[in-house]
């Protein structure tokens, strides 16, 4: 696996024409492209094929489900035909998608949004034992893959942790992402491409600083390059 194959960009925009702008411009230099809540609210499953054309190669449906169990099941059987390669969830319980053929879309389960910090999970009311969000990420990600996860999305911070408690196999997904003097807008736990690299993460997720640079491809190939060299 090329580090390319290991970028996922986040195409957190609105437009299909703003989408299928910035997949034209870093098709060479990502390999994944995420659909998240605002592009599939706003355009629905049609967009897809228009990243498709546009040159994508790779698709991560980025909805992260959170249902009762017979309707994430069904909801996920219908990503699964949309030909996504990924596709996240927050997974209570264990065995949720057990016996689910979901062909080869890869489930991911959401363990802790990166943009919480000890502080919001004690507000959430968890016991201070799991205020820590490694011991929070851990648990969660027992319980994704007891779900039927192929792996989880975390933090680069818990990122050693969890590839040590799931093994080589499994997915470790690490959005929080910021290289260089990039700010952290919204997100709390942070760090840089080659961080997450070495601590064992598959994937890196990578939206605004790379949608938001003066050259987004020169952007792309810079975390690349950072990661290659981790
Ligand atoms: O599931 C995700 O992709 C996700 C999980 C998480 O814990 N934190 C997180 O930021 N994300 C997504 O990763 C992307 C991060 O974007 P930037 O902060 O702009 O790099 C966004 O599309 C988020 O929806």
């Amino acid at each position: 696996m090329q580090a390319r194959d290991r970028l996922i960009f986040a195409v957190d925009v609105p437009s299909v024409a703003e989408a299928r702008r910035l997949v034209e411009l870093l098709k060479d230099d990502v390999g994944v492209f995420k659909v998240g809540l605002e592009l599939f609210v706003a355009q629905g499953p049609a967009v897809l094929a228009e990243l498709r054309a546009a040159g994508a190669r790779e698709i991560f449906l980025d909805l992260k489900l959170h249902d009762i169990p017979a309707t994430m099941r069904a909801a996920a059987r219908q990503a699964a035909a949309l030909g996504v390669g990924m596709l996240t969830c927050h997974c209570d319980q264990m065995a949720i998608f057990e016996g689910v053929d979901l062909g080869g879309t890869r489930l991911l389960g959401v363990t802790t949004l990166t943009s919480l910090g000890p502080e919001d999970l004690a507000a959430m009311g968890y016991p201070p034992a799991l205020q820590d969000p490694r011991e929070l990420v851990l648990r969660r990600a027992g319980l994704a893959m007891g779900a039927g996860c192929a792996g989880v999305v975390c933090s680069g911070q818990e990122a050693a942790a969890v590839r040590q408690a799931l093994g080589p196999q499994a997915l470790v997904v690490c959005p929080g992402i910021r290289p260089g003097q990039a700010g952290d807008d919204d997100q709390k736990r942070v760090v840089s491409p080659a961080m997450a690299v070495r601590a064992g993460a598959s994937h890196i997720v990578v939206g605004r600083p790379i949608r938001d640079a003066v050259d987004p491809a020169q952007a792309a190939r810079r975390i690349v390059q950072e990661m290659a060299q981790a």
